[in-house]
C-alpha cells in the first residue's frame, strides 16, 4: 500500500521549500502545492516537484461558473498533477464539467471536492447560512460531490468514517486538520491524530504545519510514521 500521507508545502516559494523536498523521498509521502507556492512560484514548482519523482496535488479549490472550473481544472491536469481540487459547493452543474472536461480529453488526474473546510467549526458553518451542522453539510456534499462523478472528497476526518459508508470505499477521504499529540492546532477545528484519522476511514492525510514548522520537520514525518506504523501490528 502506498503512503497516507500528503505533506503540505505551504511555503512563501519553491526555494524556501526545496531544502526540504530534498530530504523527503516520494516512496513516504506526496506533496500539496497550495495558493502561496503556487502564485509566488507557479508551474515551475510543479515541474521541479515531478522531476524529483513525487505525486502532486494541486490544492487550489477552485470555485467558479462551470466553464471557469472546467478549463482551471484542465490547465492543471495539463501539468501531470496527482490531483486537483474543486469546492463542492460550487455546484451541480460545476463539479459535473471540472468532470467532463478530464474525462474528454483523457486525463486520469484525481478530482476531489472540498465540502466543508476544516478550519470551520458549526458556529462558523453557521455564519455563511447553513443550517446543519459541519458534519452533515460536509456528508451532504460528498454525496452530491459522489453523484457529479468526484473521485472523493476533502473532509475532515471526522467525517471519513461517513462519507465511506455513504458514498462507498472506493471513494476517497482526503483529509487535513491532522494534529499528532505534538503539535498545535492552529487554525483548525475538526482535528484528529493522524492514527485517530486513519482508523476513523481517511485515505489520505494533509499534514502541513506539524512538520513544515517543525524544529526538526523530518523526525516530526518520522514520529508521524512511527505513529502509522501502528496500523500495521
Ligand atoms: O478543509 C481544508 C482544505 C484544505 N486544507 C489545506 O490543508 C493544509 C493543512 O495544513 P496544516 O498546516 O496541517 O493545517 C493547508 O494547506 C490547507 O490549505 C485544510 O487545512 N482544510
Amino acid at each position: 500500500m502506498s503512503s497516507p500521507l500528503i505533506i503540505a508545502l505551504d511555503h512563501t516559494s519553491l526555494d524556501a521549500a526545496l531544502p526540504l523536498v530534498d530530504q523527503m523521498d516520494p516512496q513516504r509521502c506526496r506533496l500539496k502545492v497550495g495558493k502561496e507556492l503556487f502564485v509566488r512560484s507557479g508551474p515551475h514548482a510543479l515541474k521541479m516537484l515531478h522531476q524529483r519523482g513525487f505525486d502532486v496535488f494541486l490544492d487550489l479549490k477552485f470555485h467558479d461558473i462551470p466553464n471557469t472550473v472546467a478549463a482551471a481544472v484542465h490547465a492543471a491536469a495539463d501539468h501531470g498533477i496527482w490531483m486537483v481540487n474543486v469546492h463542492a459547493s460550487g455546484g451541480r452543474q460545476m463539479m459535473q464539467a471540472a468532470r467532463d472536461v478530464l474525462v474528454q480529453n483523457g486525463l486520469r488526474t484525481h478530482l476531489v471536492a472540498v465540502t466543508v473546510l476544516t478550519s470551520m467549526d458549526d458556529a462558523a458553518l453557521s455564519e455563511t447560512g447553513v443550517t446543519r451542522t459541519a458534519g452533515d453539510q460536509a456528508l451532504h456534499l460528498a454525496g452530491l460531490a459522489r453523484d457529479c462523478g468526484m473521485d472523493g472528497v476533502v473532509c475532515s476526518a471526522r467525517e471519513a468514517g461517513d462519507v465511506a459508508a455513504q458514498c462507498g470505499d472506493d471513494f476517497l477521504r482526503v483529509t487535513p486538520g491532522i494534529r499528532p499529540a505534538f503539535a498545535q492546532r492552529d487554525d483548525q477545528s475538526r482535528v484528529m491524530t493522524p492514527l485517530e484519522a486513519m482508523q476513523a476511514g481517511s485515505t489520505h492525510l494533509v499534514i502541513g504545519r506539524p512538520v513544515t514548522r517543525a524544529s526538526d520537520p523530518m523526525a516530526a514525518l518520522v514520529a508521524i510514521e512511527q505513529e502509522l506504523a501502528a496500523l500495521k501490528g
